[in-house]
This record gives structure tokens, sequence and C-alpha cells, in this order.
């Protein structure tokens, strides 16, 4: 099949190269010239993991294209994607002015009937207005479907590859039908739906998934206190199939491009109908106040930060990703520097997104984990990257000036903090003091 892509942020390039790689002959379109050029040069913009691989083979199969012509692209496609980003406004309400400007322009390049295939995330009844838009503009016949995406950043390529499902939402049995041609190679789990519930799936489903991570998370909280351990907790309630073992990892609460926005947007959404989401606003919330619990764990342990240096290993929101967008690092950072610390900040790919986005004299943003680490008065873990997995947490205590280690994603066992000199705090699980377990607390009943 013949596919225009318009928007080359993570979801257009990604089922842009994945669509090509499966035979299909994608156009890929964007604005921004420098990203185009540099696609064409088989540089990418984004880092992840096998998408440069991928781009050269179908490239040089002659499969897949880039170009700032929308013109010319959807004037050869039979499929157009429409994948432009819909970021929040200040409200929290997302912004569809990109892609309704994007809808317009495919409307005025049209030259016979397409399918419009909306990958963006949407609120509820944006599509039809997308097909209004259209309509509205072009004499041709069109045929519009809500096809979310669920792909995540880090593993984007295996997860478009590999889909748990994918869900078709049109009135039109002409893109029905042509959509589930599409994606048949990649699974037989296709569900047809109409336009409105495709738009709430993947709304529901980010929250649902949010909800999950923020519900751990305050789990955590309280094994903190009451002296349990969250990752057997969440271990004994994944074995339950109805509950399942996934997100269900306590750390310092989600970030990234789409949970804090579409968590918004559905609020915004129900607002909008009149429906307080009393439970999605608490998720929020949870999710919000849970990085600090690195700043007080610090203060317990150095009553001031004032003066001191702390080292930041990981900037992203992920590993595996130099996406910063949402990233908890920020506001972790950021109340650092507002309680006199200074910062050693360390990210294996994320630093340049980061420093464009946040800089102070007291920052300084450094090549290796150890350059970070030595000599600081803590080390914060922000980021559960691999590299740094590999770094035992004597080494680390040899790198700093005081044993103290905040690991923000419980990435270490409490047998390789066991026996070294570290005061070692992570999430929902007993503190280690100097190396040995400190005291369960005494319950009150
Ligand atoms: N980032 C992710 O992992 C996921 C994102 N989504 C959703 O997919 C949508 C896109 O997100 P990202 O890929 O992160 O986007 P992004 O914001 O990183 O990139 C969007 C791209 O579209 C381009 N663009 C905007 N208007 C255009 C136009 N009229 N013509 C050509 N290009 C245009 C921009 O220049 C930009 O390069 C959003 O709605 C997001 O919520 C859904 C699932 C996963
Ligand atoms: O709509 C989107 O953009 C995408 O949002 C998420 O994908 P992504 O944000 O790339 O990454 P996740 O792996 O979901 O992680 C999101 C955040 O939650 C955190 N997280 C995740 C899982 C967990 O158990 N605990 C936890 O704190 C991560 O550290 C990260 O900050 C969803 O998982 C995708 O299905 C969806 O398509």
């Amino acid at each position: 099949m013949k596919l225009a892509v318009i928007g080359t942020g993570y979801v257009g390039l990604v089922s842009g190269v994945c669509f090509s790689d499966i035979g299909n002959d994608v156009t890929c379109v964007d604005k921004m010239s420098q990203k185009i050029e540099m696609l064409q040069q088989g540089e990418v913009p984004i880092y992840e993991p096998e998408l440069k691989e991928l781009i050269k083979k179908n490239a040089e199969a002659g499969r897949l294209r880039f170009t700032t012509d929308l013109t010319s692209a959807v004037g050869n496609a039979d499929i157009v994607i429409l994948a432009v980003g819909t970021p929040s406004m200040p409200s929290g309400e997302a912004n569809l002015s990109y892609i309704m400007e994007a809808a317009k322009e495919v409307a005025l390049a049209m030259n016979g009937h397409k399918i419009i295939m909306t990958k963006s995330t949407v609120p509820v009844g944006t599509n039809e207005k997308i097909g209004s838009l259209i309509r509205g503009n072009t004499a041709y016949p069109v045929s519009v479907a809500s096809v979310p995406e669920f792909l995540r950043e880090g593993s984007a390529v295996r997860d478009t590859m590999n889909p748990d499902r994918i869900v078709i939402g049109s009135d039109c049995e002409d893109a029905r039908q042509a959509l589930a041609e599409l994606h048949k190679t990649l699974t037989d789990n296709i569900l047809f739906t109409d336009v409105r519930s495709a738009e709430m799936i993947k709304y529901a489903s980010n929250a649902f998934l949010a909800t999950k991570i923020s519900f751990i998370n305050e789990i955590a909280n309280i094994c903190e206190k009451v002296g349990a351990d969250v990752t057997q907790v969440a271990v004994g309630m994944g074995h339950d199939n109805r509950i399942g073992s996934s997100f269900l990892k306590a750390g310092i609460g989600y970030g990234g491009s789409c949970f804090p926005k579409d968590t918004e947007a559905l609020i915004q959404i129900a607002g909008h109908v009149d429906y307080e989401f009393k439970l999605l606003k608490s998720v929020v919330e949870v999710n919000r106040d849970q990085r600090f619990n690195v700043i007080r764990k610090l203060e317990s342990i150095l009553d001031t930060l004032n003066g001191k240096t702390i080292a930041i290993w990981g900037l992203a929101f992920k590993p595996e990703t130099d996406d910063v967008r949402d990233a908890p690092a920020f506001e972790i950072i950021t109340s650092l520097l507002q309680r006199g610390a200074s910062v050693k900040a360390y990210d294996p790919i994320a630093t340049s997104n980061f420093m464009q986005k946040l800089n102070s004299p007291r920052i300084e943003y450094c090549d290796s984990a150890e350059e970070a680490a030595l000599r600081a008065d803590a080390l914060c873990v922000l980021t559960e990257w691999k590299e740094f997995q590999k770094i035992s947490p004597a080494t680390i205590q040899s790198w700093l000036k005081s044993p103290n280690l905040i690991d923000g994603r419980n990435m270490y066992k409490e047998e390789e903090v066991a026996n070294t000199g570290l005061i070692y705090y992570s999430v929902g699980r007993p503190n280690m003091n100097k190396g040995v377990r400190e005291k369960t607390p005494q319950l009150l009943f």
C-alpha cells in the first residue's frame, strides 16, 4: 500500500519505518526541514533502539522516503497517517492546532479518495472534526479512522512490530477493510470500534497505566512506614492474573511526553461534560508529589541541602530514550537548586536535550557516571539505565565524599548494599544504614 505519514516524531517515524519494513511504500513528511535533511542522510533525530538500521534498510530498498513536500506525498498515497503532536495547553487540554492544520493541508493536497488514519492521541470527537474540516476543504471523498498508537519509547520498534492489539475506530467500511489489511501482518488481534470509542480507548489505557503507577507508589510509601517491601508486594500482586505484573514498579513517579499530558487531558475531557474525574485527579496529584520523596530522603540524611553537592544519575524520563519531556529530573534538580545545593548530573544520552531546558551555574553536566559521583555528598539515581546497574554499590561508595545513595528506581538489591558503608534509601523498601537494614518500625496497634 502507499502511505504518507505526516509528522516524524516518535509515532510518525517509527510507524512509517515499520510499515515500510513490512512491504509498504512510505513517505514520511515533516515541516522541520532539519529533521528531514538528517533523515535523508540516514541520521535519526531521536534515540530509539533498532530504528537507524531499519531506516537504512528500507530507504535502500526504495520503500521509504523523507520529504517536506506534503502535497506530493499525499498525492501519491492511498492512506494518510496523521501523527503530529497534541501537546498540553496550560489548562491541561490537548492543543489541537497542529493536527487541524495538518488535516487542512492534507485536504488541500488531495487528488482523489484518501483514507485518513489518525495516530495522534486526540480527545473524543476530534476525528469527526477532522473529517468535517477535510470535507470542507476538498471535493474528493475521504474516510477517517482513529487508530490510536500504543508504542512505548525505548521499545518503540518492538512494540510496533508486535502490538498487543490494533484498534480501528471508523464508521467507513472501506477504511476498516484497508486498515485491517495494512495491520494484518503485525497481529491477528484487530478490534473494530466506533470512532469515539477508539479515541477514548487511548486515553483510558494511558490513564489506567498511570493509575497503576500511582497506586503502587502509594503502597510503597505505606510500605516504608510499616516495614514491608514493595517489590515483594508487587510480585505477590502481579501473580494474580486479574491484576497483572506490569506497571507495578514503584519509583519517582511517571514522566514522559504522554502520561502527564494524557491524564490532564482526560480530566479536561471529563470536565467539559460536567464530570469530575476524582480518581484520575488523585493519580496526578500523587504522581506530582512522589518525586519530592527524593528531596525528603536527602533532607532526612543531610539535614540541610544548602551548600551540598548532589550527584544525579539519569535525566531521561525512562531508560533507552533521550526524551526528557516531563522528566522527573527537572523538578528534582530545580528543587535541589532552590534549597542551595549544587548538582553534578550525568545521563548516557539525554544530557544535551536536558541542558537545553535547564541550566544554572550550580549545575555541572558530567561526561561519566563516575565524574558525577566523585566527591558528592549524595547520589540520586533517577533513571535505571543498564550502565548504572553495572556499577556496584561498593564502587559508588568509593567515589562519594559521603556515603549516601538515594535509589529512586529500586535499582539495587538489598544484598548488594549489605556490608557496604552506604546509607541507602530506595522506594518502599527497608532503608539500609551503613550497609545494615534499619530497625523495623514499631506498629501502633
Ligand atoms: N511519543 C510517544 O511515545 C507516543 C506519542 N503518541 C501520540 O502521538 C502524537 C505524536 O507524538 P510524538 O511522536 O511524540 O510527536 P512529536 O511532537 O515528537 O513530533 C511531531 C512532529 O510533527 C511535525 N509536524 C507538526 N505539524 C506538522 C505538519 N502540519 N506537517 C508536517 N509535520 C508536522 C513536527 O514538526 C514534529 O516533528 C501525539 O498525539 C502523542 O500523544 C502516542 C503514543 C506514543
Ligand atoms: O501514549 C504514549 O505516548 C505512550 O505512553 C506510555 O509509554 P512511554 O511514556 O513511552 O513509557 P512507559 O514505559 O509507559 O513509562 C512511562 C513512565 O512511567 C514510569 N513507570 C513505568 C512503569 C512502572 O511500573 N513504573 C513507572 O514508574 C516510567 O519510568 C516512565 O517515567 C505507554 O506505556 C504507551 O503504551 C503509550 O503509547
